[in-house]
C-alpha cells in the first residue's frame, strides 16, 4: 500500500492550477491540503480557505508531508525547497532556473537529510526525460543530447515559419496561453532552454555545470533574412540546446539557433511542443516527443512525480557516481552562420575557416568554423549589432579544439 501524501502546495498559477485540475479526476492517496501564494488579493477558482499567503502555514505544518513548489520566483522558491528538504519534507518542483542555478546544493541537502526532490516538469514539460535519462540510460554511453527544451520560442518560430505571424504577435500568444514564463527574455534569449539542459546534462553525464558557463544565444535577432535563407534550402531554424561528450574525459553544453533538415526529428517539432533527440552509444538514436509548456502538460509531470513519492522514489544521480573523470569545456570548434551589419564583428570573431560569404544590399552573412569559447567572448557584442547567429552543422561536427601551442597562447 502506497502512503497518503498530504500536500502543500506553493503557487496556484498556470502549473498549479494545471496540477489541481488533473488531481481532481484522479483517485490518489493525496490530498493539497493548503496552498501558498503571493497575492491575497487575486480572484481565485476554489474557496479563500484553502489559500494562505504565510510560506510556514505549510513548512511547519507537521501533517504536510509533501511540498509541491510551483512559484515563479527563484531565490523564494529555493528558500523554500531548501526548509522543505531539510525539515523532513520531500519536494516536487518546475521551477527550473532555481533548480538549475542551485543544483549541486539541493543535492546536498538530499544526502544530509534523506529526502527526496523530483523535477521531471521542469525539462521538456510532459516527455518524461529526466527519469529515463536516470533510470534506463543507467549504463548507457551518450553521445549527445539536443532538442526543442523550449515551448514559447519554438511557437513563436513556428507561427512566423508556418503563418507568418510577427514576431510581437506571436510572442504575445505564447504569453496568453501561458507557456511563456514572466520574464519572456527567458524564453527567447536561451536562458530557459539552458537551464533545461543543464539540468538533464547532470542526469545524463553527472556534471553539474553552473549556468554562467554556459552560452546561450537566443531568437530575437532572427531576421525576414534568415528565415529566407532557411527556406531556399528547405531548413528551417530552431533553437536547440546541445550537450556532446567530445572523448571520454571532456563533455560540452551550449544553446544556439540551429539549421535543422527535414531528415532531423526536430524539424516537424512545432509549436509549444519539445522533442529531445538522444543520441546513444548502443541504443542509436531515439527520440522522445510531447508538449513542453501549458499548466495541463506540465501538470501531469508533476502528478508523476508526486505519485512517484508515494512509493519513496529518489533520484541516485547515478552518472555523477560512475563517471568521475568527465569534464565541461568550452574549448570546441563548431560552425556557424552569421548574419550581420557590421563589418568588423566578422574580424574580431577570428574564424578559423570562412566556408562562405555574401553581400546583397542590407543582407550579409558569413558561414565558416570558430571555437565557441570567442562566440562567449563576444556573445554582448553580437546580440548589441543585431547579428543573427545559428549552428550551421550536424552535432558529428562539434568537436574539442586542438590544444594551441604555449606560443599561440600568449
Ligand atoms: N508555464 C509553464 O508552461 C511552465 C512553467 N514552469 C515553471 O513552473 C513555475 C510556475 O510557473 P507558472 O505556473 O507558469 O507561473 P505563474 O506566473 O502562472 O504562477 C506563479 C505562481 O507563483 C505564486 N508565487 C510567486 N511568488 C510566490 C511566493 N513567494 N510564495 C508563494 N507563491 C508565490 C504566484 O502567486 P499569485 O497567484 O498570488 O500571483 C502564482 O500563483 C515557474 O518556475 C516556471 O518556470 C515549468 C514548466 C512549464
Ligand atoms: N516558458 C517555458 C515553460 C515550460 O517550461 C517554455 O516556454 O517552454
Amino acid at each position: 500500500m502506497s502512503k497518503k501524501l498530504n500536500i502543500g502546495l506553493f503557487g496556484f498559477g498556470v502549473v498549479g492550477q494545471g496540477l489541481y485540475d488533473i488531481v481532481k479526476t484522479k483517485n490518489l492517496n493525496i490530498e493539497i491540503k493548503k496552498i501558498a501564494i503571493k497575492n491575497p488579493d487575486k480572484k481565485r477558482s476554489l474557496p479563500a480557505e484553502i489559500f494562505t499567503t504565510d510560506r510556514d502555514d505549510i513548512l511547519n505544518n507537521p501533517e504536510i508531508n509533501t511540498v509541491v513548489e510551483l512559484i515563479n520566483d527563484t531565490e523564494a522558491a529555493f528558500e523554500i525547497v531548501s526548509r522543505a528538504l531539510s525539515s523532513g519534507k520531500n519536494v516536487v518542483s518546475a521551477s527550473k532556473k532555481m533548480i538549475a542555478t542551485y543544483l549541486n546544493e539541493l543535492i546536498e541537502l538530499q544526502h544530509e537529510h534523506g529526502t527526496s526532490l523530483l523535477y521531471e516538469g521542469s525539462v521538456c514539460g510532459s516527455i518524461p526525460i529526466i527519469r529515463n535519462l536516470e533510470e534506463y540510460y543507467d549504463n548507457e554511453l551518450l553521445h549527445s543530447i539536443s532538442g526543442i527544451f523550449n515551448g514559447s520560442s519554438n511557437y513563436i518560430l513556428s507561427k512566423g515559419f508556418l503563418e507568418g505571424l510577427d514576431y510581437d504577435s506571436a510572442l504575445k500568444q505564447a504569453q496568453d496561453l501561458g507557456f511563456a514564463e514572466t520574464d519572456p527574455t527567458m524564453d527567447v534569449g536561451g536562458y530557459d532552454a539552458k537551464y533545461k539542459l543543464i539540468i538533464a546534462a547532470a542526469h545524463a553525464y553527472g556534471v553539474v555545470v553552473n549556468p554562467e558557463q554556459v552560452i546561450n544565444v537566443g531568437i530575437q535577432n532572427l531576421s525576414a533574412n534568415d528565415i529566407q535563407y532557411a527556406r531556399e534550402k528547405n531548413l528551417k531554424i530552431k533553437l536547440v540546446p546541445v550537450a556532446k561528450e567530445l572523448d571520454d574525459r571532456h563533455v560540452t553544453l551550449f544553446v544556439l539557433p540551429k539549421f535543422v533538415n527535414d531528415t532531423e526529428f526536430l524539424y516537424n517539432v512545432e509549436y509549444e511542443y519539445n522533442g529531445v533527440t538522444v543520441q546513444a552509444a548502443f541504443a542509436d538514436q531515439q527520440f522522445f516527443f510531447g508538449k513542453g509548456a501549458g499548466g495541463h502538460p506540465t501538470g501531469s509531470a508533476v502528478l508523476s512525480d508526486i505519485a512517484a513519492l508515494r512509493y519513496d522514489y529518489q533520484y541516485e544521480y547515478k552518472k555523477a557516481k560512475s563517471v568521475k573523470d568527465l569534464r565541461f569545456t568550452n574549448n570546441v570548434d563548431l560552425n556557424i552562420y552569421l548574419s550581420y551589419q557590421d563589418e568588423s564583428l566578422v574580424d574580431e570573431l577570428g574564424f578559423e575557416h570562412i566556408h562562405e560569404r555574401f553581400y546583397s544590399g542590407n543582407y550579409k552573412f558569413v558561414t565558416g568554423k570558430i571555437n565557441l569559447q570567442k562566440l562567449i567572448e563576444k556573445q554582448h557584442r553580437i546580440s548589441e549589432s543585431k547579428a543573427f547567429v545559428a549552428f550551421a552543422d550536424q552535432l558529428t561536427g562539434v568537436s574539442l579544439a586542438p590544444v594551441k601551442q604555449a606560443a599561440e597562447v600568449f
